[in-house]
C-alpha cells in the first residue's frame, strides 16, 4: 500500500493542497463527487419520477414517499455482511463491479415506461431497483472508506475528511438540485417539447446511472493502488471463514474502549439529531414564527453543521481529538437541550446552530479517528456497523419523535396561582438533549487518551495553540519535594536540614537543586546566571527549562522510581515566578513549557519560604559572596516574584506548605518535618496496599 511520511504541520488551505497534490486521492475524491451527485440527483429523481406516474394527489404522495423510505431498508438486510466484503475482497475490484452493477440497475428505471410498463410496474420497478442499488452501495461504502487511509498519511486525513464530507454534503446536494431546476426551468421556459424518454427527470436518472459508469472507470484505471490486499488481510481472509470474520468484527468493536465509545458516540448524535428533525415541525409552530420557521431552522442547522466541519479544526487546533469527539458530542446535545427551552426564534437559531456545529465536529473528529486509528485489516467491518447503525438510529429517532410529539400536545400546568404551558416537544428536546450530554461524557471516557489532564485547561490551551500534555507514565514509589522561594529565603539551608532528617531515619534520600545538577545543568547555570552576557527574556526561559528536562529525566525520575526521597532547592514554580512573573513572559506559556519539559511531572509537596526581598538579598550580601544576574534584578522584580510565589500556593494549597522565612531555622525545619511526616506515612502505605 502506497503510505508516505508527507508534511505534518500544514493546516487551511495549504493543507487542502497538499492533500490534493497525491494523485490517488485526488481521483478518489472526484469519484466520491461524481457518485455523491449521482446519489443525490437520483435520489431526487426517482423519487419526482415516482410521483409523476400518478395523477392522484394521494398515489403521488405515497409514490414520492416510499421511493425515498426503501433508501433506508437495505442498511438492516445487507449491511451486517457488507463490512466483511469490503474487509476479505479486493477494494478496487468490489468498487468497480458494483458501480458497473448500479449502471445498468439506474439505467434501467427510466426504460420500464419506455418499453410499455403500466405506472405501478414502473414505480413498483423504480422501488426494487432502488433498494437493489442501495444495497449494493452498503458494499461499496465500506470498501471505499477503508480504502482512504491507505492512500493519504495519517496526518492529512483529517483535511481530507473536511473535503469529502463538504462535497458530499455540502455541494453536490446543491448542484444536484440546481441542475435538476435548471433542467426542468429551461424545458418550460424553451417551450420545447422533448420526446418521452428525454424529460428532465429522465435526463436525471441517465446522469445518475452514467455517473456510476464513470467512476467505475476511473476506479478501475485511474486508482490501481486501492487494489490488492495487505499481508494482514490476506492473512485474515486465508484463515477465517466469512462467518468468523464478521463475528469478529463484532468483537473488536465491543471489546475496543475507543471503538465502543466512537461508535456509541455517532450513534447518540445521530440520535440526538434525529430527534430534532422529528421534533422540528412542531417545535417551529411552538415558536409562533410562520411556516418559515421550520426551514430557517433547517438551513442554519445545515450552516452550523458546514461551519463545525470547515473551521472546527482551525479553532481546536491541537486538541486530542478523541477528546474533541466527546466534547463536541456534549455541544450539540447542550445545545438541543438549549432549543427545548428557547422561546423566541432568533434565539432557537443560535442554538440551531450550536446544533449543527457540534454535530459537524463529532462527524468529522469521529470520521478522523475511525479512519486514522482502525486497522486495514478490520476498517471495513468497522465503517460497515456505523452505516447500518447510524440510518437504523436515525430512522428510529425520527418516526418515534414524531409519534411522541404528535402523542402529547402542550399542556397548561397549574400550582396553586402559577401556571405554565408545557409542550411534550420540548420535554422531548430536554430529554434528549440531557441522553446525548450522557453519551457525550460517557465515550469522552472510554476514549479519553489524556487520563489526568484537567479538560476545561486543556481545552482553553488548545485554543491558544498549546494543549496540556499527559503525564508521562513511569512506576513512582518515592516522594518529590521541593522547596521555594525568593533570593535567601534559606532554601538550601532548609533542604539540608531535611535531608539530614531523612537519613538519619534510613531514608534514601537524593539531594538536588535547579539549575545545575547534572553536568550539562552546570554549564547551563553558568551561562544563565553570568552577568557578563545576558539572555533574552525567551531564551532565559528555554535555558532554565532545558536544564529541567534533562534534570528530571536523568537524576528525579529514576530516584522516584527506585523509591528515594528527592528534594530539589527550586522547581517549576521559580520560572513562573521569576522568567513569568519577574520578565513578564505570559505565564500560561511558561507553563507549558515547563509541563512539556518534565513530562508532566508535578511535585508531592512545595514548601514555599516566604521572604521579604529586601530581607532575603540582605542575607545573600551578607555571605560575601556577590551576587549573580538574577540576584542583581531590580526590587520591583524581586516583590513580583514574590508575590507570584504566594498566589500559586495559594491556587493549590493542599500541595503547598507556606511558612515564613524570617522565622527561627530551627522552627521552619520542624514544621516541615512535621508536614512532610504525613505525606511519608500516606507514601509507605500506599506501597504496602501496591
Ligand atoms: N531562617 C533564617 N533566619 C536567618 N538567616 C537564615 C535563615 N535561613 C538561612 N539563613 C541564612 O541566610 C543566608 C541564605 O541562606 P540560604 O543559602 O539557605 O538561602 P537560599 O534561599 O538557598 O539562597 P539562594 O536564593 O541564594 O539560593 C545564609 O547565610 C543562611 O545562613
Ligand atoms: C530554577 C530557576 C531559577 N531561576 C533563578 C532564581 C535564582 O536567581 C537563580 C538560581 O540560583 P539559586 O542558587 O537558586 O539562587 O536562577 C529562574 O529564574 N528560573 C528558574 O526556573
Amino acid at each position: 500500500m502506497h503510505q508516505d511520511p508527507g508534511p505534518v504541520d500544514l493546516s487551511g488551505i495549504a493543507a487542502l493542497r497538499s492533500v490534493l497534490r497525491r494523485r490517488g486521492f485526488r481521483r478518489l475524491w472526484l469519484v466520491l463527487a461524481g457518485a455523491s451527485f449521482g446519489d443525490w440527483i437520483g435520489l431526487l429523481a426517482t423519487a419526482l419520477f415516482a410521483q409523476a406516474q400518478f395523477e392522484n394527489t394521494a398515489a403521488k404522495g405515497a409514490a414520492f414517499g416510499s421511493t425515498i423510505a426503501v433508501r433506508l431498508l437495505p442498511a438492516l438486510i445487507l449491511g451486517p455482511i457488507a463490512g466483511v466484503v469490503a474487509d476479505r475482497f479486493d477494494r478496487r475490484y468490489t468498487m468497480v463491479i458494483v458501480d458497473l452493477l448500479r449502471f445498468v440497475i439506474y439505467g434501467s428505471i427510466p426504460l420500464v415506461p419506455l418499453l410499455g410498463g403500466s405506472p405501478t410496474l414502473t414505480v413498483t420497478w423504480a422501488l426494487v431497483a432502488t433498494v437493489i442499488g442501495e444495497s449494493i452501495t452498503l458494499i461499496w461504502i465500506p470498501a471505499k472508506e477503508a480504502a482512504v487511509p491507505n492512500l493519504i498519511p495519517k496526518s492529512q486525513i483529517e483535511v481530507s475528511n473536511q473535503l469529502t464530507l463538504v462535497t458530499t454534503y455540502g455541494i453536490t446536494p446543491i448542484l444536484a438540485a440546481l441542475m435538476l431546476a435548471a433542467l426542468t426551468a429551461g424545458l418550460e421556459q424553451s417551450g420545447a417539447s422533448l420526446p418521452a424518454w428525454a424529460q428532465p427527470v429522465q435526463i436525471a436518472l441517465y446522469i445518475n446511472a452514467l455517473s456510476r459508469l464513470a467512476t467505475a472507470i476511473v476506479v478501475f484505471f485511474g486508482i490501481r493502488e486501492i487494489g490488492g490486499k495487505s499481508e494482514e488481510r490476506k492473512k485474515v481472509a486465508a484463515e477465517q471463514s466469512m462467518g468468523r470474520q464478521f463475528l469478529d468484527g463484532w468483537k473488536f468493536i465491543g471489546q475496543t474502549p475507543m471503538v465502543r465509545g466512537l461508535v456509541l458516540g455517532i450513534f447518540g448524535a445521530f440520535a440526538a439529531g434525529g430527534v430534532v428533525i422529528g421534533a422540528a415541525p412542531t417545535y417551529a409552530k411552538s415558536l409562533g414564527a410562520g411556516e418559515a420557521a421550520f426551514s430557517l431552522l433547517f438551513g442554519v442547522i445545515f450552516m452550523g453543521l458546514a461551519l463545525g466541519i470547515g473551521l472546527g479544526p482551525m479553532i481546536v487546533k491541537d486538541l486530542s481529538r478523541r477528546r474533541w469527539f466527546g466534547m463536541s458530542i456534549v455541544l450539540a446535545s447542550g445545545a438541543v437541550m438549549f432549543l427545548g427551552l428557547a422561546f423566541h426564534l432568533s434565539i432557537a437559531l443560535v442554538g440551531a446552530l450550536l446544533v449543527g456545529a457540534g454535530a459537524g465536529m463529532a462527524f468529522l473528529a469521529g470520521t478522523t479517528l475511525l479512519y486514522g486509528e482502525i486497522e486495514d485489516a478490520l476498517r471495513g467491518r468497522v465503517f460497515a456497523v456505523v452505516q447500518i447503525g447510524v440510518r437504523t438510529v436515525l430512522l428510529l429517532a425520527i418516526a418515534g419523535a414524531g409519534i411522541l410529539v404528535g402523542l402529547g400536545s402542550s399542556r397548561r400546568v397549574e400550582f396553586g396561582p402559577v401556571g405554565f404551558d408545557v409542550s411534550s416537544t420540548r420535554i422531548l428536546l430536554l430529554v434528549a438533549g440531557a441522553i446525548g450530554i450522557w453519551v457525550g461524557i460517557g465515550s469522552f471516557r472510554q476514549m479519553d487518551d489524556k487520563p489526568g489532564v484537567p479538560v476545561l485547561p486543556d481545552l482553553i490551551g488548545s485554543l491558544r495553540g498549546r494543549p496540556l500534555s499527559p503525564p508521562e507514565s513511569f512506576t513512582r514509589s518515592g516522594v518529590f519535594v521541593v522547596f521555594e522561594g525568593g533570593e535567601g529565603a534559606g532554601k538550601s539551608t532548609q533542604v539540608t536540614r531535611l535531608a539530614d532528617t531523612l537519613k538519619t531515619e534510613g531514608r534514601d534520600v537524593v539531594v538536588t537543586r535547579e539549575p545545575g545538577a547534572t553536568d550539562i545543568g552546570a554549564r547551563i547555570r553558568a551561562l544563565v546566571l553570568d552577568k557578563t552576557e545576558a539572555p533574552s527574556a525567551r531564551a532565559e526561559a528555554l535555558l532554565y527549562a532545558a536544564d529541567r528536562a534533562h534534570h528530571v529525566a536523568t537524576v528525579v525520575r529514576p530516584a522516584l522510581s527506585r523509591g528515594a526521597v528527592v528534594i530539589s532547592d527550586r522547581y517549576v514554580d521559580s520560572s513562573l515566578a521569576y522568567q513569568g512573573a519577574g520578565r513578564t513572559l505570559p505565564v500560561q506559556e511558561i507553563s507549558w513549557l515547563s509541563a512539556w519539559a518534565t513530562g508532566g511531572l508535578k511535585p508531592d509537596l512545595v514548601v514555599l519560604l516566604d521572604v521579604d526581598p529586601g530581607v532575603g538579598l540582605t542575607r545573600v550580601d551578607d555571605r560575601g559572596e556577590g551576587t549573580d544576574r538574577l540576584e542583581s534584578e531590580s526590587r520591583a522584580f524581586h516583590e513580583r516574584v514574590r508575590y507570584a510565589f504566594l498566589d500559586l500556593a495559594a491556587s493549590d494549597p493542599k500541595r503547598y506548605l507556606v511558612l515564613d522565612a524570617a522565622r527561627p531555622v530551627d522552627e521552619i525545619a520542624e514544621a516541615v518535618t512535621a508536614r512532610l511526616a504525613g505525606l511519608l506515612t500516606a507514601d509507605a502505605k500506599a506501597s504496602e496496599t501496591a
